[in-house]
């Protein structure tokens, strides 16, 4: 669902600017500190209400700005047309607007809008802690099965009403029961979802991954939370006095990790960086690719940010040929418009945007 208007208002150093964007790929070129990245920062705040470079959003509206805006109207498919756009004061205060309605969760803006992100960060996926890549997962399963979004969040409260129980210590078994029946269905249902979820992306990203780089012994399972061989309420009846003694659920879907491994090890003591680049890469295209299977009116738009940093020219062009293989609108940022210029198919759109002091002027 590409982006067919964007209109950005103080984001950081960029000056107030409406674009038209190609619907396919997206090129913008500048010098370092120009404002590249916060172009897709903007549109990254559009699609989930919040940067992917700091924790909080003030540092990200513009200095003596009291609030930043960030507006776009969408092509979907069958050729419906959608708006949405935000608002974000520096009190944390924000107004989110969809086809002109008022909306308060952030979750519809990101289903308005779903966004891939593939910027140096993305490394984290496979060194960082397991959070990032159920993130990484469940990302996938909100856009393709509706009913994970209501599970989620019941499985959230009845896991922070058990902990807080356990946390008060001495108790009757009794009083973790209701919590403990709906954490077992809500956890068992998103454990439904995630498997099925994996078991069409592993194939996918086998394929995407096959196309970018060699890696025959690089292997992807998923680790649900706790023991494949038993249920989860037998898991937490066995592990109550434990779980009493620390004070939280030990398992649960609440601990389900994607584990890549190469010939048994971590892939992340492995692989080149390099290499775990083009990992990352492959798992999220793979994601773009199964949210198109869907058959979603939305498709993904992809934030490439500084993609020839690390890669040499043969996988630069690889993953270019995925990005364009994928028929969805990108943004990639680079320094030098031409490390970019001829890698596409000449019936590609492609348009070029240049950034200088906070000024976009498109130039092709
Ligand atoms: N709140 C703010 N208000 C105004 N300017 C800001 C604000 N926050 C950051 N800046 C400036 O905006 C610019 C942001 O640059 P950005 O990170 O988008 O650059 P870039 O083109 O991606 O650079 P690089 O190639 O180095 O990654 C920087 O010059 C930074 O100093």
């Amino acid at each position: 669902m590409p982006l067919k208007r964007l209109s950005v208002t103080a984001v950081r150093n960029l000056h107030p600017v409406t674009l038209h964007p190609s619907p396919r790929i997206n090129i913008i070129s500048g010098a370092n500190g120009s404002g590249k990245t916060s172009l897709l920062e903007a549109i990254h705040i559009l699609g989930l209400a919040r940067s992917f470079r700091s924790t909080r959003l003030n540092p990200v509206i513009q200095y003596e700005q009291q609030q930043c805006t960030v507006f776009a109207d969408l092509n979907l498919h069958a050729g419906a047309q959608r708006s949405m756009g935000i608002t974000r004061g520096k009190e944390a205060d924000y107004q989110i607007r969809i086809d002109g309605q008022s909306v308060r969760s952030t979750a519809q803006l990101a289903e308005t809008l779903p966004l891939q992100l593939i910027n140096p960060e993305s490394f984290r996926l496979l060194e960082g802690a397991p959070k990032q890549r159920r993130q990484f997962l469940d990302w996938g399963v909100f856009h393709v099965e509706h009913q994970f979004l209501p599970s989620w969040q019941r499985l959230q409260k009845s896991l922070k009403q058990r902990n807080s129980l356990l946390r008060r210590g001495r108790m009757e078994r009794s009083m973790l029961a209701p919590w403990e029946t709906e954490l077992v269905q809500m956890g068992e249902r998103i454990d439904h979802y995630r498997r099925g979820y994996i078991q069409q992306l592993k194939p996918e990203f086998e394929t995407v991954l096959g196309q970018l780089i060699t890696l025959d012994e690089l292997s992807l399972s998923y680790y649900r939370g706790w023991d494949k061989e038993r249920g989860l309420a037998e898991v937490l009846d066995q592990q109550f006095e434990r779980d009493c003694q620390l004070g939280h659920t030990q398992s649960g879907p609440q601990r389900a990790d994607l584990r890549l491994r190469v010939r048994g090890m971590n892939a992340v003591d492995v692989l080149s960086r390099g290499q775990q680049k083009l990992v990352v890469c492959a798992l999220k295209i793979a994601q773009g690719h199964l949210l198109k299977a869907s058959g979603r009116q939305q498709d993904c738009v992809f934030l490439v940010d500084d993609l020839p940093s690390e890669l040499d020219g043969q996988h630069r062009e690889a993953l270019c040929r995925l990005l364009e293989g994928l028929n969805c609108q990108v943004f990639i940022s680079c320094v030098e418009a031409e490390q970019l210029a001829g890698s596409w198919k000449t019936e590609t759109p492609v348009s070029m945007f240049h950034v200088e002091h906070g000024r976009i002027v498109q130039t092709g």
